[in-house]
């Protein structure tokens, strides 16, 4: 049998090679890696073809060098990476993917100063290259948290979130549009957000705001301003001796806007407004004083922003990938579908998982007052109250809001506030949560730790929907996981067996998607009796059916609300005498 001609294993190469460009695009760069190294040994053959040029040939080797490079980079193995980005340097010196590739395999193995001379010269001869200009922060990051005299200086570059690969550096370019971190709204890309946008309110509140004239609407949930200030804006209007013109309304509205913060609005019981005034001097307060004590400044430090070597390795990577064709795929790859709704995925390194509880410790232990979570949780804090509001709203923009996006995009097409607090269960304190659903629209959970046994996040249907109380899904949170769900799916959690658990739980808001049509779904006939684990004290209007109350809470009976009335399955029948028509 006679060897192959070396025409026809170029073909086989080119061949092998565009299957490897094909693998790798649909995001698998196992398979990808080996075809590569397929083409490689078919392009690279001592015998080349006589009908092709040299230069030809130099070029496609080194484009798979390359590729192979690109490979070994996204799957970890770094010192490879490094090995086949320096064989494309060799027949290509000024390759600037080359330099980039091992550049950032350099820093991830932690050679910083070789990295910095891959790096500067990949910036040399391409200055707005966003994804060189994103390696080169973190690598200045990298080097700061190693040596934070050495490059202090360079800290104009962390400026906020910049460590994770740039996002909010106030120039960038984001495909034709730019995201400094201060914008109103972040605008995911897709057809659903572009929907979302049009429920965008006329007037919002960055994020949550505690006044009487706030809350006061139908529906609380929408966190706009109420009835009160539209009355005060057309009485004003009216008694105005301009003619109404679109300027001089808005001035109006400009003004009571200004007015109900410093003063009780007509109507409003000068004791709510005092009381709203007191609950934000407190929460002031508190953030002024634990200010001086934080145990680790760095934690709060909006205007520093996140170090990527709080964030899980995986996470950082997917997370780089924003802005590119491989944006929406990095995140798939990422996340699991654990059931359906429920998706998991590493976020938190270990490390930051100890650190934030040590800081937590630090603040139970400073005596300073704090809001708890919720009604049903005693022993959290609501750590928007106590200064970390900011380092939230970085991370919702560049993180949670592009993540929550892929899988649900009208929920998360426009996050505009987010209530942030940590839940702790153990024994002699709260042991468990009830069922429920949240004021949330996405919420993102992640275990802190410590050491626990039991505590699963039981999870049960959509509020709303035929399954709404049985069960889907019990999750065990494993430290530094997070879980991503729909406030509205139902869940909550077993009683923990022995240690404590700490939680930390972001609520995303959106205005815009509690203000359009799809989020008014009614709720349908429920198919039958709940499952006893989906059962909730606070909710159920036919708990007492099927379990005791809890002791302390039989004040409960009879004040739930679900289901509905309409939505009862065969054979409801409620818990509460006074619904039944008893006494
Ligand atoms: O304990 C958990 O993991 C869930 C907590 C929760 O759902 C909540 O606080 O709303
Ligand atoms: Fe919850």
């Amino acid at each position: 049998m006679s060897a192959a001609a070396p025409e026809d294993l170029w073909e086989q190469g080119l061949e092998l090679k565009n299957k490897g460009n094909a693998a790798f695009r649909k995001g698998e760069p196992t398979a990808a890696l080996v075809m590569y190294i397929d083409a490689l040994g078919k392009l690279t053959v001592p015998d080349q073809p006589a009908n092709i040029a040299d230069a030809e040939i130099q070029s496609q080797q080194c484009s798979v060098m390359l590729n192979v490079a690109a490979c070994h980079l996204k799957l970890g193995s770094l010192d490879a990476c490094v090995d086949f980005a320096s064989q494309a340097l060799q027949l290509d010196p000024k390759n600037q993917k080359a330099l980039f590739r091992r550049g950032s395999a350099l820093r991830q193995i932690g050679r910083f100063d070789d990295a910095m001379v891959d790096l500067k010269t990949a910036s040399e001869l391409e200055p707005k290259n966003p994804a060189v200009r994103q390696e080169l922060q973190l690598l200045l990051h990298a080097r700061k948290a190693k040596d934070p005299e050495k490059t202090r200086k360079a800290s104009s570059f962390a400026a906020r979130f910049s460590s994770l690969a740039g996002f909010a550096s106030d120039d960038r370019d984001n495909g034709g549009r730019t995201l400094a971190a201060t914008d109103l709204f972040y605008e995911a890309p897709g057809p659903a957000a572009k929907k979302m946008r049009d429920y965008l309110p006329r007037v919002r509140f960055r994020s949550l705001i505690h006044h009487p004239v706030v809350h006061d609407g139908e529906d609380q949930h929408h966190r706009r301003v109420g009835h009160h200030f539209y009355k005060e804006v057309l009485r004003r209007l009216r008694e105005s001796k301009e003619k109404a013109s679109q300027a001089s309304a808005l001035a109006m509205s400009v003004g009571v806007l200004y007015d109900m913060l410093k003063r009780p609005l007509p109507g409003v019981e000068a004791s709510s407004w005092e009381a709203a005034l007191k609950q934000n001097d407190e929460r002031r307060t508190v953030i002024r004083q634990y200010g001086k004590m934080m145990k680790h400044p760095e934690v709060y430090d909006a205007k520093v922003g996140w170090q990527p070597g709080w964030l899980h390795p995986a996470l950082v990577s997917a997370c780089q990938a924003k802005g590119t064709s491989e944006a929406e795929r990095a995140i798939k790859d990422l996340v699991t579908e654990v059931s359906p709704g429920v998706y998991s995925f590493d976020f938190f390194s270990k490390s930051f998982c100890e650190l934030f509880l040590n800081e937590l410790d630090n603040f139970y232990a400073s005596g300073l007052p704090a809001r708890r979570p919720n009604s049903m949780n005693n022993y959290g804090v609501v750590l928007n109250d106590i200064g970390w509001e900011p380092m939230v709203e970085i991370l919702q923009q560049e993180v949670l809001q592009p993540i929550a996006s892929v899988f649900f995009p009208e929920e998360a097409a426009c996050f505009d506030s987010h209530h942030t607090f940590i839940v702790r269960y153990r024994a002699e304190e709260d042991k468990g949560l009830d069922m429920h659903i949240d004021d949330s629209d996405v919420t993102f959970n992640i275990c802190l730790g410590r050491e626990f046994t039991g505590c699963g996040l039981v999870f049960c249907g959509m509020n709303g929907a035929a399954d709404h109380r049985q069960v889907s899904h019990i999750y065990q949170h494993q430290i530094g996981k997070c879980i991503m769900h729909l406030g509205r799916k139902r869940h909550g959690a077993d009683d923990i067996s022995t240690g404590e658990r700490l939680n930390l739980i972001v609520w995303n808001h959106s205005v815009a998607w509690r203000s359009s049509p799809s989020s008014k779904a009614v709720s349908v006939k429920e198919s039958g009796p709940p499952d006893k684990k989906c059962l909730s004290w606070t909710h159920d209007r036919d708990y007492g059916v099927f379990k005791e109350y809890p002791p302390g809470r039989e004040n409960f009976m009879g004040r739930g609300w679900c289901p509905p009335r309409h939505a009862e399955y065969d054979g409801f029948r409620a818990d509460s005498a006074v619904e039944r028509g008893g006494g």
